[in-house]
């Protein structure tokens, strides 16, 4: 469940009347999602999503996240759009939370992946990494490889309390992370958390992306990597080259993938592995039993991690290198 913020019927008609939206008709906390705190707002004019930031995301970074929404929206990228208060401001306060209205997108995200998903996904993020080129700001990824050591070293005595040998396992894999990570790979926007939560269908195509508080800037290679590993592992843990191909082909169709990249993402996905297995580990020890947030399996992305770990090409993933020129 996430809703973390009760919004008041009198603070709500106050916040919506900021706006050009029309008469509040309804306002129903959504229970998916665990960052923030998401309604759906329906008004006489429709549907809107109002979210009220909660404290892990940074009230610095979300001048960053509204503006790449605006930016995205005006380039054609079928994402939330912030809706301007009558004073042009997107971001303001409600409750005692930056809160914001964007769009509602149509759509569900799929519950079963399939291949012609990957194809569709493929496609949505090199469109989207077209459209950030220009956006003037930038962010910092603070979820790199610099920052996966001190984000263990704070759940680093509990590890093996969740796995056997995990802190054996991850300090090592640290090692050659922090030896070997690319850092001269093309980079601009990217979205860095594109689950399949994220990624609205309509039928068989793409309605939208949602949820970018953690885009960032970095690696454009680096998103694939993340999406190689929500999206290609199948329920039984097997990879699946036939969806990872697919994704790869419809992104570089669209958006020409180097050598370099390609040769590259072996390496990026350990990282990609490695970055949600900290995070699920952090949250798994430190969320307290009978929490309202779902914990997230971080043994899911240890198996992932020892999958590439065995990866030497990224022809593994569905592509050679040697094919690129
Ligand atoms: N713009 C949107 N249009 C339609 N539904 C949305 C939109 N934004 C969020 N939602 C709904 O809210 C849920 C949680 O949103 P999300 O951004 O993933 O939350 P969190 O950042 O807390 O993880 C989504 O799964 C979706 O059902
Ligand atoms: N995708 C991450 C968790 C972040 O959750 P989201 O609801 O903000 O997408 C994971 O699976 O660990």
């Amino acid at each position: 469940m996430a809703v973390y913020t009760d919004v008041s019927d009198e603070d709500l008609e106050a916040f919506v009347a900021e706006y050009d939206i029309g008469a509040v008709e309804s306002c129903k906390g959504i229970a998916e999602g665990v960052e923030n705190s998401n309604y759906l707002l329906q008004t006489d004019t429709g549907p809107y999503i109002l979210t009220l930031y909660e404290k892990r995301v940074n009230p610095d970074d979300l001048p960053f996240f509204l503006n790449l929404l605006d930016h995205l929206a005006a380039r054609g990228v079928k994402c939330p759009t912030p809706i301007h208060g009558r004073d042009g401001r997107a971001l303001r306060e409600l409750c005692g939370r930056p809160a914001a209205i964007t769009s509602f997108l149509r759509g569900m995200w799929p519950k079963r992946i399939l291949p012609h998903h990957t194809a569709e996904l493929g496609k949505a993020m090199a469109e989207l990494h077209a459209a950030g080129a220009d956006f003037p700001m930038s962010r910092r990824n603070d979820l790199s490889v610099d920052g996966w050591r001190p984000l263990f070293d704070r759940c680093a005595d509990a590890a093996d309390s969740v796995r056997p040998g995990l802190r054996e396992t991850v300090a090592r894999e640290l090692d050659v992370l922090e030896a070997r990570w690319p850092r001269d790979l093309p980079t601009g926007v990217i979205h860095a958390d594109l689950f399949p939560d994220n990624v609205f269908f309509l039928g068989e195509k793409c309605s939208g992306l949602i949820d970018f508080y953690f885009a960032c800037t970095d690696a454009f290679a680096y998103d694939i990597a993340i999406c190689l590993n929500a999206w290609c592992f199948e329920p039984d843990g097997q990879f699946n080259i036939t969806k990872a191909r697919n994704l790869l082909l419809a992104y570089s169709r669209l958006k020409p993938v180097s050598k370099a990249e390609l040769e590259a993402l072996p390496i990026l996905c350990r990282g990609a592995a490695m970055r949600f297995l900290l995070t699920r580990l952090y949250d798994w020890v430190n969320t307290p039993e009978g929490a309202m947030v779902k914990r997230k399996d971080p043994g899911e992305y240890l198996h992932k991690l020892v999958f590439h770990q065995q990866v030497d090409s990224a022809a593994a993933y569905g592509l050679d290198p040697a094919d690129v020129a």
